[in-house]
């Protein structure tokens, strides 16, 4: 039982971890500290926090725990402005999508501190922000990904695995340099070409007509160009090196396909798209599996 949490931005991954530990019975008292006095107000009144901060020094007494789920580019000068009063016992987190520039930022700010802060992603989320949208069981069966520091000690780490754990996450490990490769190839790229792609036809000169037709396809490849420009703006800043890399390969494909569609090479396009088909469906089902089991646990 955590007896004080403290969340710097309530929006949709703070406050459905909020949500999540309220519902497990995981803690006694949460904190929240916002940029707006709106979105604090909001959060208390859905009954997503207990307090709203009106000092960090005052927000951080005695915290278990604090989690940052700010926009990435926040990251430094939000611990910066913690460090002065964090307290031996007190473990930070962060949510943040990225982690290689986030671990960079917490060493610059948080200086012989840094033990004290174990890195977090949960793989798990919405296009759609604010305490407003949180759900109390976004992280059930979901993946939260550490990547703990050296400088972690066992019980820091174990402090958020347990935390994430408490809202229905799976906890996994993996190092920045690899979470940020990975997370180009399966989160960022996926989100730039469907900006892209709104974009795109959002300046067509007949996009009314366009939107118009759009329909289910349309509907599953572009929900996420809904999403957080401010977010997303900061993750391809900070991942800028993996995702170039990745943008890079798709563009290649990308040719490769044109000339194969140019050529009339039929049998090169059914190739891909068999590949991918079978990809993509062993993808689901592998997923199906690692995802609805524990919620079916979980109802017994
Ligand atoms: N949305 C997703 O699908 C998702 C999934 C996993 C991780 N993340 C990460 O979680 C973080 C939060 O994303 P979100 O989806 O909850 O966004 P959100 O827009 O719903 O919430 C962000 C909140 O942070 C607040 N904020 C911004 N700057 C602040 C500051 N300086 N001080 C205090 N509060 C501040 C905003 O007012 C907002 O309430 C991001 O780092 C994002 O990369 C998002
Ligand atoms: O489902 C969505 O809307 C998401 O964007 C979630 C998603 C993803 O790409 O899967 C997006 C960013 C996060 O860092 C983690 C999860």
């Amino acid at each position: 039982m955590l007896k004080k949490i403290v969340i710097f931005g309530v929006g949709l991954i703070g406050s459905s971890f909020a949500l999540a530990l309220r519902k497990a019975n995981a803690v006694e008292q949460i904190v929240g500290v916002g940029r707006t006095q709106t979105s604090l107000l909001r959060a208390k009144e859905l009954g997503i926090i207990d307090v709203i901060s009106t000092s960090i020094e005052e927000s951080l007494k005695n915290a278990d725990l604090v989690l940052l789920a700010v926009p990435v580019a926040q990251t430094e000068a939000m611990l910066a402005a913690i460090k002065p009063y964090l307290q031996k016992q007190t473990v930070v987190t962060d949510a943040g999508s990225i982690k290689g520039e986030v671990v960079l930022a917490a060493r610059r700010a948080l200086g012989e501190k840094i033990g004290q802060f174990v890195p977090g992603h949960p793989i798990a989320g919405l296009e759609a922000t604010g305490p407003d949208a949180a759900i109390a069981s976004l992280y059930v069966a979901k993946k939260v990904v550490l990547t703990a520091l050296p400088e972690n000690s066992v019980e820091q780490i174990a402090v958020v695995a347990q935390a994430w754990q408490q809202c229905g996450a799976i906890v996994h490990e993996l190092t920045p340099e690899n979470h940020d490769a990975v997370f180009a190839a399966v989160s960022h790229l996926p989100h730039l070409l469907a900006y892209a792609l709104v974009d795109d036809i959002a300046n067509k000169p007949n996009a009314d007509l366009l939107f118009q037709y759009a329909a289910s396809g349309f509907r599953d490849f572009t929900r996420i160009a809904a999403s957080s420009p401010e977010m997303w703006r900061d993750i391809s800043l900070t991942n800028q090196t993996a995702i170039l890399a990745e943008l890079d390969a798709y563009i290649a494909q990308l040719t490769r396909f044109r000339a194969q569609l140019a050529a009339g090479d039929g049998d090169a396009m059914y190739a891909m798209f068999s590949n991918a088909q079978r990809a993509r469906q062993n993808w689901q089902r592998s997923i199906e599996t690692a995802e609805i089991q524990p919620k079916q646990d979980s109802d017994k």
